[in-house]
């Protein structure tokens, strides 16, 4: 398989600003010229949304934390089949709003045993994993005030079935995603998602262009093409 795009994933809490976070990125990494999907777990086929709409709206409620986990790697193995896989191929870049990870830190956290999940990344990935994770860190309580202003400001539903879980296990899940970072120091890195959008943006544009050498020579290129002349040509 060759394989010429480039993948990144989005890890982090509820209402971190993954979401507004990737359509920023997308938006400077197609103003270079890249063509880029943008794409979300559970679901990013129409099999996967299914999946999702049975996971997050309670449906799934009755499964133990090992069968969902299962629920959750059915999804991402038709992801990659059908969406992450196709693109990357085709050269583009993807954006992923969560992914592998997201099931170590919140099934792991839930108790299902880590061997187990290590079998079941390895058959759901088929070695598809992310050339660069970005993890948006904040506190917790921070991110769920932020979500339920977001249910109140936007059409956005209720909470879904993990975002009610009580705060002791979110700040757990925060502290299981730091950990993660440091195991993986080379895959991924950690941005301070209690900024304002821009200095995130910003924080994490600098991550992307350090982890992807080619962007630097692009960029610095776009900005001479659209820099001012000042009467220096000819
Ligand atoms: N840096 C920020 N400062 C203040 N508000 C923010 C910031 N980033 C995002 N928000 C707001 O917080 C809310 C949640 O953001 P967003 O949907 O991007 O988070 P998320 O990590 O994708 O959340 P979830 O995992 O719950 O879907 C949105 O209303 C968004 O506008
Ligand atoms: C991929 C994945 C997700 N989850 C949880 C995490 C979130 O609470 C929801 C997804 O909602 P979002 O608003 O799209 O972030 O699902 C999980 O428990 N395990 C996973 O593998």
């Amino acid at each position: 398989m060759d394989l010429q795009g480039r993948f990144i994933t989005f890890e982090g809490g509820e209402g971190a600003g993954k979401t507004t976070q990737i359509l920023r990125l997308q938006n400077r990494l197609k103003s270079l010229g890249h063509h880029v999907v943008v794409t979300r777990e559970p679901g990013g086929s129409p099999g996967a949304e299914k999946i999702r709409h049975m996971l997050l709206s309670g449906d799934a409620k009755d499964l133990k934390p090992r069968g969902e986990a299962m629920l959750f790697a059915a999804a991402r193995a038709d992801h990659i089949d059908h969406t992450i896989e196709p693109a990357l191929s085709r050269g583009d870049w993807v954006l992923c709003d969560r992914f592998a990870d997201s099931t170590r830190v919140y099934q792991g956290e839930a108790g299902v045993d880590p061997a187990f999940l290590d079998l079941l990344e390895i058959a759901a990935v088929a070695g598809m994993m992310p050339d660069l994770t970005i993890l948006v860190d904040i506190p917790a309580s921070v991110g769920l005030a932020r979500v339920s202003k977001r249910a109140e400001t936007t059409a956005a539903g209720g909470p879904d079935r993990f975002e009610i879980d009580d705060l002791a296990v979110h700040e757990r899940r925060r502290s299981m995603f730091l950990e993660l970072a440091l195991q993986h120091p080379y895959r991924f890195v950690v941005i301070n998602g209690e900024q304002d959008l821009d200095a995130t943006e910003a924080n994490i544009w600098h991550a992307v262009v350090r982890h992807f050498s080619e962007l630097g020579s692009k960029q610095a290129k776009s900005e001479m093409i659209g820099a001012p002349d000042h009467g220096q040509s000819a």
